[in-house]
């Protein structure tokens, strides 16, 4: 079974424009979706719908709409009951692909459900194989919320993996390596707030096929405990670092649709693969695959297996550098 929290769920309205998003200006939306949200719930539709046994942890109350619409679509989860009914997040979606988020705080956590919510996690975790931790945090619960949850889960002996930004995953990296989960899921902007990398460069470089920042990013936290880096950089794929290698993927062209929920199906495709026993590069593989059908979808809309074509995404061995290992990145190497 694979654990998911999502501590700060949603509900991800999509409005849908013809034209460029203009600023002061009336729009007349060409469409609208509602789905379930939140990352911790995009990993967990993806492995469901993909026949995998999931659990998707998350504070909510009967009622709320957001469960109304998991039970709608038969995901297994356990609601924690808080302050109020889950946020909504906009979704601005272009014709052009283009997306532009609005994200809402989200229904502040009182002390009551935080202790709830980490023991459901330590509890599920004993029969589980994978514990993912997804997404911000909600008024209400302290940046170190990961860190003490991932040193709560390891008597459990599950595995841990971690995708969130900003605060949370600086309180997260200062803990390394006793805080350190056995896979990360950064995009460049996490991979740039963690070692103190351009975010840009790092997906230019990536889509001249230089990757030599992101490997060493990469590199640097996995000396620093992490057990498998999955460094994902938009259209110009991805990267795995793991104590054994590097490799990067490239994805096939796509004509995107909604970039939102890429990343989760990354992470669900890396841990389908895991699963099934598969090496680094096929793991890697599964990720670029799964992550590229997102974006081809509306909205938060999750691929299924059906429409997975892990042989047209192109995945390579990435040398170590001398010269750029001896090179320090560009603030501090953490
Ligand atoms: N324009 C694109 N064309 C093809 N594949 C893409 C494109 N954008 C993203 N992807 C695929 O999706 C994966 C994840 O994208 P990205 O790095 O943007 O994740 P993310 O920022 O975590 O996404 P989100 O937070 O919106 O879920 C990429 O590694 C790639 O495989
Ligand atoms: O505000 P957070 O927790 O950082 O991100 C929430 C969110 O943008 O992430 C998912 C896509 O990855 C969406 O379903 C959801 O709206």
């Amino acid at each position: 079974m694979i654990v998911t929290l999502t501590a700060n769920p949603s509900l991800d309205r999509t409005v849908d424009l013809d034209g460029p998003l203009r600023r002061g200006t009336v729009h007349r939306a060409t469409g609208a979706t509602v789905d379930p949200g939140g990352k911790g719930i995009n990993v967990a539709r993806v492995l469901h719908r993909a026949g995998h046994d999931v659990l998707a942890v998350l504070p909510g109350n009967p009622g709320d709409p957001l469960l109304a619409a998991l039970d709608e679509r038969g995901i297994p989860y356990r609601a924690v009951p808080t302050s109020a009914d889950a946020r909504t997040n906009i979704t601005i979606a272009e014709s052009d692909g283009t997306t532009t988020k609005l994200n809402e705080p989200g229904a502040p956590c009182p002390a009551a459900t935080r202790t709830e919510l980490v023991e459901a996690m330590v509890e599920n975790a004993r029969a589980a194989d994978w514990v993912v931790l997804s997404g911000s945090l909600p008024p209400g619960v302290s940046d170190e919320f990961y860190a003490d949850l991932v040193r709560a889960l390891r008597p459990t002996g599950c595995r841990v993996a971690v995708d969130t930004s900003e605060a949370p995953l600086l309180a997260l990296a200062v803990g390394f390596p006793e805080t350190a989960p056995d896979l990360i899921k950064p995009n460049s902007d996490e991979l740039a707030q963690l070692t103190g990398c351009d975010a840009k460069s790092l997906e230019d470089d990536a889509s001249r096929g230089d990757v030599g920042s992101v490997a060493k990013a990469g590199r640097v936290l996995v000396a620093r405990g992490v057990g498998a880096v999955l460094a994902t950089l938009g259209s110009a794929g991805a990267v795995l670092v793991t104590s054994e290698g590097v490799w990067r993927a490239t994805p096939p062209p796509v004509v995107a649709r909604s970039t939102v929920g890429a990343g989760d199906s990354s992470l669900a495709g890396y841990l389908v693969a895991e699963r099934a026993g598969a090496a680094p590069a096929d793991r890697l593989r599964h990720a670029v695959a799964y992550g590229s059908a997102a974006v081809a979808l509306p909205g938060t809309r999750i691929p299924g297996p059906d429409s997975i074509d892990t042989s047209a995404v192109a995945t390579e061995p990435v040398p170590d550098d001398p010269d750029r290992t001896n090179r320090p990145l560009s603030r501090k190497d953490m």
